[in-house]
């Protein structure tokens, strides 16, 4: 292994145990809390001096060169000076419109996070009330309604996920080194419990009264909205007036002086600006209205599209989901892994906490041999780890690697295939009731948004991966083409032979005899003379596994058709393209299998 590449590893590598903190337990809490005090202002002094100093970089240009600043709502210099001055308390708000969150969500979130690091007080805050308005910005038409039971499981579960969050990012902050700042504070708020208790009245006389309408107006969603049939309500049209609310409640409890969030919150942002100014008016708060050091700013992150031009983090018109349960680990290392050589310096300034050297370090690594994937694989397990914690992050590695290399540490054995595949062979844990309505709710909202598949299993490292399929497409296939198109691998079935005729799909041959090593799975190239049938694995339940290309992986699991249909399955629909039928040349061929990242069938191939 390289220099850079053992570098890369030790630091990935490293536990929480070898933390840089000389004061891991926390002497700081035994000292009084004037004391505290006192010493939070004087390290924060400290850190100032640097900055103006020039022996340090400032919040705002580090957010900056981590291309996490789109536009800045409130002045560039006056928000540098007050970040420098002041650590003050930033948000980023969430309605809880799903039970996860996705990845468009992590770029605000990154920028708060990498501000609870440096000492600030970071809130996370779910919109638990105003998800009952519903958000109009950047959207054609009005969200459909949630029941009230949809909306408690997506409160709960969003909940639930953002401490996990921030519980991975207290360990990633430990094992990036940075400094246990005693100024930093962290919060999950939910919204209802101050809106719904704001009198109408104060909500039209304080805030109503001072916000002018040109500017609501003039908003483009409210503008095409006005334009179109079905207008607008009134109540999503206020929709800004209570995100401001939110605000000012923060502003005044939390010393809350910045939000954050993506591009299409920049209407909400100054609206809410406007929001706490008002209120700053009316209610007898001490200080300069003038006082920069006392505004509000905002800062909004940039809309990242993919390099074909979709937006970021859906694939193929899905979201790409952080709940484990809705995504597994494996299927969002994926994800990450395809990220095109152009684009990966740039994630990895975005969704990870590398330090830039290190990321610097990490191209050159990836520049000196592509075909490693050196920076994709950093950056595909940093946000697994973020998103599911370190030991997903090692699993994910661990499967990618097995699967791809032709070795797997998955044990075809009862235990495993009792209820969920686990890559450790490790029966998926007991569940509350609770829990398993949750679950449930979160499944079926990854299955809605996912019409083209099968629905996906529940379990611990390769959710996701698991689909059933009635016995029959099996036995009754002539080739794979049905076969991959019912595990939603492909489109259609030509799409599945054209696969099949390049050579792109794979499937696992079973075991001939019981002295072969269980531990290795045994891939082939599916040849169109091959018949599903002749690859049913047989265990206490029948399977065949396919994939195709490196990460389009399916643990098939063969069960009877009544059974299918009382789970009130549907095998996917064909999506025919038109004209399909026709022979087409190698080149066309190649254009529409179902896209594979070049990197990945280029390696496969070797
Ligand atoms: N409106 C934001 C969510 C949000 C909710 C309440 C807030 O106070 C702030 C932000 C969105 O849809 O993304």
């Amino acid at each position: 292994m390289s220099a850079v590449g053992r570098l890369l590893r030790r630091k990935f590598h490293r536990t929480a145990i070898n933390r840089a903190d000389p004061d891991p337990w926390g002497s700081q809490a035994r000292l009084t809390f004037a004391a505290q005090k006192a010493n939070k202002h004087e390290a924060w002094a400290e850190n100032a001096r640097k900055i103006k100093a020039g022996n340090r970089k400032s919040m705002l240009t580090l957010l900056e060169e981590r291309g996490l600043v789109k536009d800045i709502a409130g002045g560039r210099q006056a928000l540098n000076n007050l970040l420098t001055e002041k650590p003050i308390g930033a948000y980023v708000g969430v309605d809880p419109t799903a039970p996860s969150l996705h990845v468009g969500h992590l770029l605000p979130l990154m920028a708060l996070f990498w501000m609870y690091l440096h000492g600030y007080t970071a809130v996370t805050l779910l919109g638990t009330g105003t998800v009952r308005i519903g958000d109009p910005s950047g959207r054609t038409t009005a969200r459909s309604r949630q029941s009230e039971n949809e909306r408690e499981q997506n409160c709960t579960a969003m909940r639930l996920q953002l401490k996990r969050l921030w519980q991975n990012v207290i360990a990633l902050g430990v094992k990036h080194e940075h400094k246990n700042h005693i100024s930093r504070e962290r919060q999950v708020l939910l919204n209802h419990t101050w809106l719904e208790g704001v009198p109408a009245m104060d909500l039209v006389t304080k805030l109503g009264s001072e916000m002018r309408l040109g500017a609501m107006l003039a908003k483009d969603t409210v503008r095409t909205r006005l334009e179109g049939d079905d207008g607008m309500s009134l109540s999503e049209f206020l929709y800004p007036l209570f995100q401001g609310y939110d605000w000012w409640h923060q502003y005044k409890t939390w010393g809350v002086q910045m939000q954050l969030g993506g591009s299409d919150q920049y209407g909400n942002i100054c609206a809410g600006m406007e929001a706490v100014d008002a209120m700053r008016r009316h209610e007898d708060i001490p200080g300069d209205l003038n006082d920069p050091l006392k505004a509000t700013y905002g800062i909004t992150t940039p809309l990242l599209t993919t390099p074909s031009g979709e937006k970021f983090g859906k694939s193929a018109g899905n979201a790409v989901w952080l709940d484990k349960d809705m995504m597994s680990s494996f299927d969002l290392y994926q994800y990450f892994l395809s990220t095109p050589d152009t684009h990966v310096e740039r994630y990895l300034k975005l969704f990870t906490f590398f330090p830039s050297d290190e990321i610097n370090l990490a191209m050159r690594a990836q520049e000196a041999d592509p075909s490693k994937r050196i920076a994709q694989h950093l950056l595909a397990k940093s946000v697994v780890e973020l998103a599911h914690g370190a030991n997903a992050a090692v699993e994910a590695e661990q499967v990618h690697k097995s699967i791809f290399a032709g070795r797997s540490t998955i044990t075809f054995d009862k235990s495993a295939l009792g209820g969920s595949i686990t890559s450790r062979g490790i029966p998926a844990p007991q569940l509350s009731k609770e829990q398993a309505s949750l679950l449930e709710h979160k499944l079926r909202f990854a299955g809605k948004a996912k019409p083209s598949s099968t629905a996906a299993e529940a379990g611990d490292g390769l959710t996701g991966l698991t689909v059933h399929l009635p016995e029959s497409v099996v036995q009754s296939a002539s080739d794979f083409s049905q076969v991959l198109l019912a595990a939603g691998l492909v489109s259609s079935k030509s799409a599945g032979r054209r696969l099949i005729d390049s050579r792109g799909a794979y499937v696992v041959v079973p075991r001939s005899s019981d002295t072969e090593d269980k531990n290795i799975l045994n891939w082939s190239p599916i040849e169109p003379q091959h018949t599903p049938k002749d690859f049913v694995i047989q265990h206490s339940e029948r399977f065949v596994v396919v994939r195709y290309g490196k990460s389009k992986l399916r643990i098939c699991r063969l069960i009877d058709e009544w059974k299918f249909k009382r789970k009130g399955r549907v095998l996917p629909e064909e999506v025919e393209m038109q004209g399909e039928t026709a022979p087409q040349s190698e080149q066309e061929q190649k254009k529409t299998v179902p896209s594979v990242p070049e990197a990945e069938s280029a390696e496969l191939r070797r």
